[in-house]
């Protein structure tokens, strides 16, 4: 069985592992042991702290298959981003210059430093190990977020948002950043992506340009990415357009990858989502697939399994292995949701 639970201290391999893998421009993963740890003790306790509104946790969790016992995958939330540090974002704008005397009227796109994003949700750290990208896994693996979104909403920030990765190549060169590196930050785009993901951002507020940037005085290649996602993350992207997220003209500071964005109560899976009670037992032959979460939150348990569902009952059996994978009881709550 494959398990979306909430990562834990004994993970901490397997996470440096995916930190590896998932290579640079990944930018909440960065190669760092410090960094790593902290992510998890942060997640442990976001888990089981009393939430009155978001501030700043980060539900962490990770896909494992319970047959091996090998993780295989990872997926996050962070409750409200910008609260104790700065979130940077590019804002796509347009100047128009129009000329009756002259007889000339142009229209220019501007690049505007913002923190328009701050107290927002924020989808992140979507990685499935290689042989595991097959079947319902990738849409499982993202979309169980949604369950975890629709059972505690007053833990996240309304408007929920992604940053996708941008174009960068195997060596870490990204064509937007590029500008930026000779004219600006000095460090090349690996070091400016690991030092953002660690959260030491002082030397964006010190080193970003100070004034807009009007993207026709950029170089071709540069201006040709903006808003443009890594090849690797266009499943991941594919998979938030479905849910109703949105692209609105804001683009990542350093290599220029698209963030979108939709209200919580919006996101399709939230709102088709329904709470089921659990009844253990032989579960009836189906074809119709489900991912299936509990409702709890330290014992947070999510998984994908064939169950019978009518529209006119509230009742779902649940096979005794699937229960227990669930940690959930007879007469307990589950959430499903069709995959
Ligand atoms: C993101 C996942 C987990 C997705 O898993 P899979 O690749 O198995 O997904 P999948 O089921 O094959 O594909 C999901 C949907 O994308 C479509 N699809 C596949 N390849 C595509 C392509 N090249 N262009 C456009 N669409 C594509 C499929 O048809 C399917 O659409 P239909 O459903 O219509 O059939 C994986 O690709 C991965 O680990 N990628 C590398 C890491 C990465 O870049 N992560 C995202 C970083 S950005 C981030 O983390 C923020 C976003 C977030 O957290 O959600
Ligand atoms: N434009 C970027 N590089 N954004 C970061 C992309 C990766 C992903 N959002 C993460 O969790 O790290």
């Amino acid at each position: 069985m494959l398990i979306i639970r909430p990562i834990c201290a004994s993970d901490y391999e397997a996470l440096y592992g995916i930190a590896v893998e998932s290579g640079h421009g990944f930018t909440s993963l960065p190669v760092n042991e410090d960094l790593l740890r902290s992510k998890i003790a942060r997640a442990e306790a976001s888990f089981t702290k009393d939430v009155k509104k978001p501030f700043d946790e980060g539900y962490l969790m990770v896909l494992e298959d319970t047959t091996t016992k090998e993780v295989v995958g990872t997926c996050g939330i962070e409750a409200a981003v910008g609260m104790e540090d700065a979130f940077y974002h590019y804002r796509l704008g347009t100047e128009v210059y129009h000329s009756k005397q002259i007889a000339v009227r142009n229209e220019v796109e501007t690049l505007t430093l913002c923190h328009d994003y701050t107290g927002a949700a924020e989808l992140c750290t979507l990685f499935l190990k290689d042989a595991y990208r097959k079947g319902n896994n990738g849409r499982m693996l993202s979309r169980s977020r949604f369950l975890l979104l629709a059972q505690h909403p007053h833990r996240f920030g309304e408007t929920v948002i992604a940053e996708m990765r941008g174009v960068s190549d195997e060596k870490g060169d990204s064509p937007f950043y590029e500008w930026l590196q000779k004219h600006f930050l000095g460090i090349d785009f690996v070091e400016a992506d690991y030092l953002s993901g660690l959260g030491k951002k002082a030397f964006m507020a010190e080193m970003m340009p100070r004034s807009p940037v009007y993207v026709c005085m950029l170089p071709k290649k540069a201006q040709k990415v903006i808003g443009e996602v890594h090849s690797n993350t266009k499943p991941a992207l594919r998979l938030l357009q479905a849910e109703g997220f949105k692209f609105r003209n804001y683009v990542d500071i350093f290599d220029g990858g698209p963030t979108v964005e939709c209200s919580l109560t919006d996101i399709k899976s939230v709102k088709r989502s329904r709470l089921l009670t659990v009844e253990i037992g032989n579960m009836p032959r189906t074809d119709t697939s489900f991912i299936i979460s509990n409702t709890k939150l330290a014992d947070y348990r999510a998984t994908a399994a064939k169950l019978s569902v009518s529209d006119e009952h509230d009742n779902v059996v649940l096979s005794p292995e699937l229960a227990q994978g669930l940690m959930v009881e007879n007469g307990q709550q589950i959430r499903v949701l069709s995959l």
